[in-house]
């Protein structure tokens, strides 16, 4: 008892690196929780709702990329080799609730097209008070990426080029909307913008370049999320 009232004497704050190493079922965090500010969830109850009716299909996000197999076989790569280590998907990698990446991801293959609805947490700092370039940039390669791979299969990031135009509070509400401009060969080129739902302001706008396999890109990612909700 002594051990735990001390360091709160003592004014400790709690260790950031809050895990649980037992055994769960996965938790989809692409939901509201306490930490989504009443903008969050007005937004993504209207997405919701627009998603329902035309068609969009909300993605259910897991702490760790393996639990996405089953939507996204092709996503871990061809090793087993992290199987037994305790890895995290990179914008799941801060686990309390609203301390690092809050999003929710709604996908339209047939029109090649992905929103993103984010939450950026205070842990995701770089100037004072504003979200780091870094995790705006994990943000859209994370969009891109999700679009891409819906799209085309196995696919990695070959580039990625990112206009900053205006800073982003943290624990702001942003809305990241991508699509996929042109295929030639084995490239797909993706874009986006990174805009305040409610305002004029235009954070930030992206392109992105995603690479397959020889003779990967085709339907695979079509087929696979058909269904999915
Ligand atoms: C629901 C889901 C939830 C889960 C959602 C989770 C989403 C996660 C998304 C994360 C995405 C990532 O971060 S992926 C991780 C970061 N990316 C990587 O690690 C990629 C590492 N790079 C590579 O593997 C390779 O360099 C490739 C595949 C990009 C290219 O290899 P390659 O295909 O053998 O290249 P090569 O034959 O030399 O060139 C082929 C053509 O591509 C061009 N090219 C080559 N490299 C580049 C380049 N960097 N940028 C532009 N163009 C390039 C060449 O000029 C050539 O053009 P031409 O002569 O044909 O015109």
């Amino acid at each position: 008892m002594l051990r735990r009232a001390l360091p709160r004497a003592l004014g400790a704050v709690p260790c950031p690196r809050r895990r649980c190493h037992r055994p769960c079922p996965p938790r989809d965090l692409a939901v509201p929780n306490a930490a989504w500010s009443d903008r969050m969830r007005r937004h993504y109850g209207h997405l919701l709702s627009t998603a329902t009716r035309e068609g969009w299909t909300r993605l259910p996000s897991f702490r760790r990329a393996r639990e996405h197999r089953h939507q996204v076989p092709w996503l871990a790569g061809d090793s087993d080799s992290d199987g037994a280590g305790d890895t995290r998907l990179f914008p799941r990698a801060i686990e309390g609730d609203g301390d690092g990446f809050e999003f929710a991801m709604f996908l339209n293959v047939p029109k090649g097209r992905l929103r993103c609805l984010c939450q950026p947490g205070p842990f995701l700092e770089g100037h004072p008070g504003l979200a780091h370039g870094g995790a705006i940039a994990t943000l859209v390669d994370t969009s891109l990426g999700t679009l891409a791979l819906a799209v085309a299969g196995r696919v990695v990031t070959a580039n990625l080029s990112i206009d900053y135009l205006a800073p982003v509070p943290l624990r702001s509400v942003l809305l990241l909307e991508a699509s996929l401009q042109r295929r030639q060969g084995r490239k797909l080129f993706l874009g986006c913008d990174l805009r305040d739902p409610d305002g004029d302001t235009l954070h930030a706008r992206a392109t992105g370049e995603g690479h397959g396999d020889r003779g990967t890109l085709g339907t695979r990612g079509h087929a696979a999320h058909q269904g999915h909700r």
